[in-house]
């Protein structure tokens, strides 16, 4: 144990996605030029995804996703904005080191979030990217982006990271009792509606360019140095778990994914197809999680609670059940307290 470590005073900064200033139609292009310009979540060439982004999405997406936002805003602003706050305040209650936020896009930054924690003296960071799965588009970015931030405005301070926790048993026993709680009582089929990725991220994150994206690949086999970064494989593997200790039938569950954008191929099945496809199946009563999201937002608010559901239910399908993200429940903030005193740990290991 090193002396400097014990006296350094330390800090968690939760990072989770971000949300627009508001929801007038400017500020949800200016949200979703940073997000979307973003190398990591449309990888083309520069000069390419300028193309795509300035010249064609932000030309007619920014209304449209504006009216959504609108659906889903609150007197405490965005959901998503406003759920990682509460997580905060929660999480500093019970912990004895400063909690800041900060977010990918949009405000509080990521850079903010750290000045703040400066501000009290903090020297040493323990950084949570608030995405249980690994993709590009989640981990990588928030890690990229934060030592970009830290090499540039702090030099001085250390940052350890808390990777994606999909298969951590603290997590997976949250997440299923948190289900268990809120499942009603008769339903034919569980969903899990994961935010999907196109598949080119997958091949692109794949050490060992092995992965198909198939069954063999993504759904049975184990974890190694492949699936390390299979987004696909981690959405699977998350599943599999919380249905295993829910003591489910893999048979009363469907695993999907949502939130496509563009002409790109995306990973498969599509939520929605499946929505339109299950009633015909005898899927009548349908409950339904998204576990790629651990607070409530934009696509689960909007896109599955209400768009699903009116797909569900104009395809011949009944009741649809939306089951909340873990959000601030106690049992999930005491699951985050643990990772983070795990990494706060590790500093004195170095
Ligand atoms: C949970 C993990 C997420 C992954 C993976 C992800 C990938 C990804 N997203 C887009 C495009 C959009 N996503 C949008 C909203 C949005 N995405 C996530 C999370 C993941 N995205 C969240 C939590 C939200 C909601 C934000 C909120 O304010 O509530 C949007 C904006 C809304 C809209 O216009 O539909 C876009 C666009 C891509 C292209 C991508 C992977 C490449
Ligand atoms: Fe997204
Ligand atoms: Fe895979």
């Amino acid at each position: 144990m090193q002396k400097e470590s014990l006296s350094s005073k330390k800090g968690i900064l939760l990072v989770n996605l971000g949300s627009p200033r508001s929801t007038a139609v400017n500020d949800v292009k200016e949200y979703l030029d940073e997000f979307l310009m973003d190398e990591r979540v449309i990888d083309y060439r520069w000069i390419f995804r300028a193309l795509l982004v300035q010249g064609i999405i932000l030309k007619t997406r920014p209304a449209k996703s504006a009216e959504a936002y609108k659906t889903v805003w609150t007197d405490e602003g965005s959901p998503l904005i406003f759920i990682t706050e509460r997580i905060q305040k929660k999480l500093q209650k019970i912990v004895d080191v400063p909690v800041e936020i900060g977010m990918r896009y949009a405000q509080p930054s990521i850079e903010t979030g750290i000045q703040k924690l400066v501000d009290q003296g903090v020297s040493e960071i323990v950084l949570f990217p608030l995405y249980p799965q690994y993709a590009m588009s989640t981990t990588e970015t928030v890690i990229e982006k934060a030592e970009e931030v830290r090499k540039k405005k702090f030099p001085e301070v250390k940052i350890n990271y808390i990777q994606p926790f999909y298969n951590r048993d603290i997590y997976i026993n949250c997440l299923a009792e948190s289900i268990k709680e809120k499942l009603p009582e008769n339903f034919d089929a569980l969903q899990f509606s994961y935010h999907g990725v196109p598949e080119r991220h997958i091949y692109k994150t794949d050490p060992s360019k092995t992965c198909k994206i198939d069954e063999a690949n993504c759904i049975n086999s184990q974890v190694d140095t492949h699936n390390a970064y299979c987004y696909r494989h981690q959405c699977y593997k998350t599943t599999e778990a919380v249905i295993a200790k829910m003591g489910l039938p893999k048979e009363k569950t469907i695993v999907s994914f949502q939130s496509r954008l563009g002409k790109d191929k995306w990973i498969e099945p599509y939520t929605d197809e499946t929505l339109e496809t299950i009633p015909k199946k005898g899927v009548k009563n349908l409950a339904i999680v998204c576990p790629a999201f651990v607070s409530d937002c934009l696509e689960t608010l909007e896109e599955i609670s209400v768009e699903g559901k009116e797909q569900f239910q104009h395809a011949g399908g009944e009741n649809f059940h939306y089951i909340p993200c873990l959000n601030d429940e106690d049992r999930w903030i005491e699951v985050v307290k643990i990772l983070c005193e795990e990494k706060l740990n590790d500093f004195y290991l170095v």
